[in-house]
């Protein structure tokens, strides 16, 4: 669940029984949050959910300083970012995800990172791709996004057949304003 900025959002996603809570720190983001303001919503998530940074193009020493403020355990980085990006994060201690939009994924495409997250072209628009824009999918455990809603999660899930799924405007009442009815919702379509 991304691009949260409130505490009703954040409890909203953990009780319905997100995996993953995720605050964005990309500049231009119409849910960009201050690192200081994602601190004290970090706070309020229990062990067990994974909370994440989402950087688009941002310098290395920038990324580690905003995720270290803000207090999550996972960097997610959209912007093509170079594999030593992902070593740094690492080694700091922190999980590592690779978004890469379907139209640029290659199988060699997500040396790097821990994880890789398959996306629209472009990030948080809530544009939907289709399996034919992947043709040849990842071999290993992987994340979809792109124009998830609840009324196409399960589809796409059951089309793609991806380990975990991210959304952000599908779950919106306007852009950069989360519905926690829409989050409930799309929580609920993800389980089986
Ligand atoms: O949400 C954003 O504004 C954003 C900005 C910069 C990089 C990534 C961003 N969000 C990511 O976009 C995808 C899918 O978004 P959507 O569901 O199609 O709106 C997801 O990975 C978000 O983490």
């Amino acid at each position: 669940m991304c691009g949260l900025r409130t505490a009703e959002t954040v409890d909203a996603a953990v009780e319905a029984g997100a995996d993953a809570v995720g605050f964005v720190f990309a500049p231009g983001s119409v849910r960009l949050i201050e690192a200081a303001d994602a601190a004290a919503l970090v706070a309020r998530v229990p062990a067990g959910v994974e909370t994440v940074g989402v950087f688009r193009g941002q310098p290395i020493d920038e990324v580690l300083r905003l995720a270290r403020e803000a207090g999550v355990g996972t960097i997610q980085l959209h912007g093509d970012e170079p594999d030593d990006h992902f070593a740094r994060a690492a080694d700091a201690g922190f999980r590592t995800i690779r978004a890469i939009s379907a139209a640029r994924f290659t199988a060699a495409g997500h040396a790097g990172a821990q994880r890789l997250l398959i996306d629209a072209t472009v990030p948080g628009s809530g544009t939907t791709f289709s399996p034919a824009d992947l043709p040849v999918p990842p071999t290993v455990d992987w994340l979809l996004a792109g124009g998830l809603r609840p009324d196409n999660v399960a589809a796409l899930i059951a089309a793609f057949g991806p380990s975990g799924v991210d959304v952000s405007s599908g779950v919106e009442a306007e852009p950069g304003v989360k519905d926690p009815a829409l989050i409930r919702a799309f929580v609920a379509a993800t389980r089986p």
